[in-house]
């Protein structure tokens, strides 16, 4: 019984109509569908295909077959409403469309309404969804920041007012609108009937793309219909799945738009990356970060207080018995500068703090005296950096931040700077950086540029490595060995002279030349009678030097401390 009820809610897009059905009924639907032609359906404008070969079906783990045909679905009632006086607040459109706006923000009319929240519905509002999903804009108008690639007369600006959509790669840090701005193309070819098909490369298997594709092929030659594919964090894909694709972005079956916050140049297959457009997005400015708090917080009714406001009355407007809520605007300046560009975290960060402050609230009502007033109930800055999780925000461990910030750190004490060195090493480890994994850095620098110049640092290094096992905060374990690393006299010369021993191993022309007789070691008759270790000389037997060759004849002389013969 729940299952049919759970199979009913879930809506599938019909490929030829475009109408959306509960998946239960999409088959029965697609065969009348296909067979009596799109005419049969009211959305139809499709010519009557023959096939009947299309039916959906449920990918292999997948709750849905909605993976391959529903264009960015909006979960029910996915947009927010807002408690107040505007015209159609909180009416969700039908079939689990958004809602009729009400706030600008929210793509009405501006003034159409002048929202307020009591906390009690606010807390009801950002119950479930995080808000950061909740306020993915659907428009470019509402895509803050990123100008340098999208703003007036730049080059993706006008494709996309043009509805053409050229194969993209995505690339930048996390939360700064990558999956947002693929979002907002599907939006805009939608209008002409362009197919919009989302994966992640996280959990999509190879027969997944295969489907897609398949699926696409058929939407293309049947219905002339274009297929959008978006694989999020498509550095996830290895080279042979990015191969999967690659023929048909090129024969222009699917657009290709991937995203990635890994440098495309390592982990995106080269031939794919040259068919398609990388597109850097940055960090969110400041200002774009406060422009989506703001927006985020006037669609939720909450109240910016001024500088020098106070936070007395009631809300103007609320209709509602309840606790107005308020922020102050430093509170907002100060979550844009520390959300470190990320939207997500920033929104994140908004909602955690409101949250909180609105269960206090609540609790302080049913025994009073606990900060809350029935004036409303006030988020400050300090409640705002609590919401923040600090480690999201400074570093990211897994991407590019992670590589950038030890390779600053080498280079730091390499060039002697303690101060910087210093700097970076705090930046990994207040990030959330694996300690062991610095540790390890500090092994390879020492032999690598401390070398024997101090060969004690080696033993520091070690050391230090198993201390990060023995406690639990090794930071100052950590902070000592780097210091002493900055401040050490610094030798490459073992690292060079190895490094020529590999490049004269690598650049030698035919068989290598054998160990000279002299220097081999003769345990059996056979070996001695061969001629192994005859006329070796036991150095402690000689009280003068011994004359003697150890390498063989073909390099005698070699001297890989200067790179050449003596
Ligand atoms: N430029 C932007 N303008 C307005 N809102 C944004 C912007 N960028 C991100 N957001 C908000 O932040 C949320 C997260 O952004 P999004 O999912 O696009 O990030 P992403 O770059 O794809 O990150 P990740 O690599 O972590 O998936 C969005 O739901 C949206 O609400
Ligand atoms: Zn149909």
């Amino acid at each position: 019984m729940e299952e049919v009820e759970a199979q009913e809610s879930l809506r599938v897009r019909c490929p030829v109509c475009l109408r959306e059905l509960p998946e239960s009924r999409i088959n029965n639907h697609l065969d009348r569908c296909l067979q009596q032609g799109a005419g049969s359906c009211e959305a139809g404008e499709y010519p009557q295909p023959s096939s009947k070969k299309m039916r959906l079906s449920r990918p292999p783990n997948g709750p849905a077959a909605t993976l391959v045909f529903s264009l960015f679905h909006k979960g029910r009632g996915g947009g927010l409403s807002v408690v107040g006086r505007g015209r159609g607040a909180g009416t969700p459109g039908k079939d689990g469309e958004s809602p009729g706006p009400c706030c600008p923000e929210l793509g009405a009319a501006p003034g159409s309404c002048v929202p307020t929240l009591s906390g009690e519905s606010l807390a009801q509002k950002l119950e479930g969804k995080p808000l950061a999903d909740k306020l993915r804009p659907d428009t470019l108008r509402d895509f803050m920041g990123q100008t340098q690639v999208l703003g007036e007369q730049t080059l993706l600006r006008s494709l996309l007012e043009a509805h053409e959509i050229p194969s993209v790669i995505l690339w930048g840090p996390p939360g700064c609108g990558k999956t947002t701005l693929a979002h907002i193309i599907a939006n805009n070819s939608k209008k002409n009937g362009t197919r919009f098909v989302p994966l992640s490369a996280t959990s999509a298997k190879t027969n997944d793309v295969g489907d897609v594709i398949k699926q696409a092929q058929n939407e293309k030659r049947l219905f002339k219909r274009k297929t959008i594919l978006f694989i999020d964090e498509i550095h996830r894909f290895n080279k042979s799945q990015q191969d999967t694709f690659l023929p048909h972005v090129e024969c222009g079956t699917v657009t290709l738009i991937g995203a990635t916050t890994e440098n495309p140049s390592f982990q995106v297959n080269s031939a794919l990356l040259s068919r398609c457009r990388v597109i850097v997005l940055e960090k969110l400015s400041v200002e774009a970060m406060e422009a989506i708090l703001m927006r985020a917080v006037k669609s939720l009714g909450v109240q910016v207080l001024g500088q020098d406001e106070q936070h007395t009355g009631s809300a103007n407007g609320s209709e509602s018995s309840e606790a107005p809520v308020f922020i102050e605007k430093k509170a907002l300046s100060t979550l844009a500068y520390l959300c470190d560009g990320d939207a997500r975290s920033g929104l994140n960060g908004l909602q955690l703090a409101i949250q909180a402050r609105v269960t206090a609230g609540r609790a302080s009502h049913q025994s009073p005296g606990q900060g809350c007033s029935s004036n409303g109930i006030l988020v400050t800055e300090d409640h705002v950096k609590e919401g923040l999780q600090r480690s999201h925000i400074l570093y990211d461990r897994a991407g590019e931040e992670h590589y950038n910030c030890i390779s600053a750190l080498h280079k730091s004490m390499r060039g002697s700077d303690e101060n910087a060195s210093l700097y970076w090493l705090a930046r990994m480890l207040e990030g959330g950086e694996d300690p062991l994994y610095v540790a390890r850095r500090l092994v390879r620098f020492a032999s690598e540029d401390i070398g024997l110049a101090d060969p004690l640092a080696l033993t520091q290094a070690v050391a230090a490595y198993q201390g990060c096992h023995f406690i639990g905060m090794p930071e100052f374990l950590l902070a000592q060995c780097v210091v002493y690393f900055a401040r050490a006299p610094k030798s490459i010369e073992v690292y060079g002279a190895y490094n020529n021993v590999k490049a004269c191993l690598r650049n030698h022309q035919g068989p290598l030349p054998p160990v000279p007789l002299h220097l081999r070691n003769a345990p059996t008759r056979l070996m001695k009678d061969l001629g192994y270790g005859k006329g070796y000389k036991y150095n402690p037997m000689y009280k003068e030097p011994v004359e003697q060759a150890y390498l063989p004849k073909e390099l005698e002389g070699m001297d890989f401390f200067k790179g050449r013969r003596m």
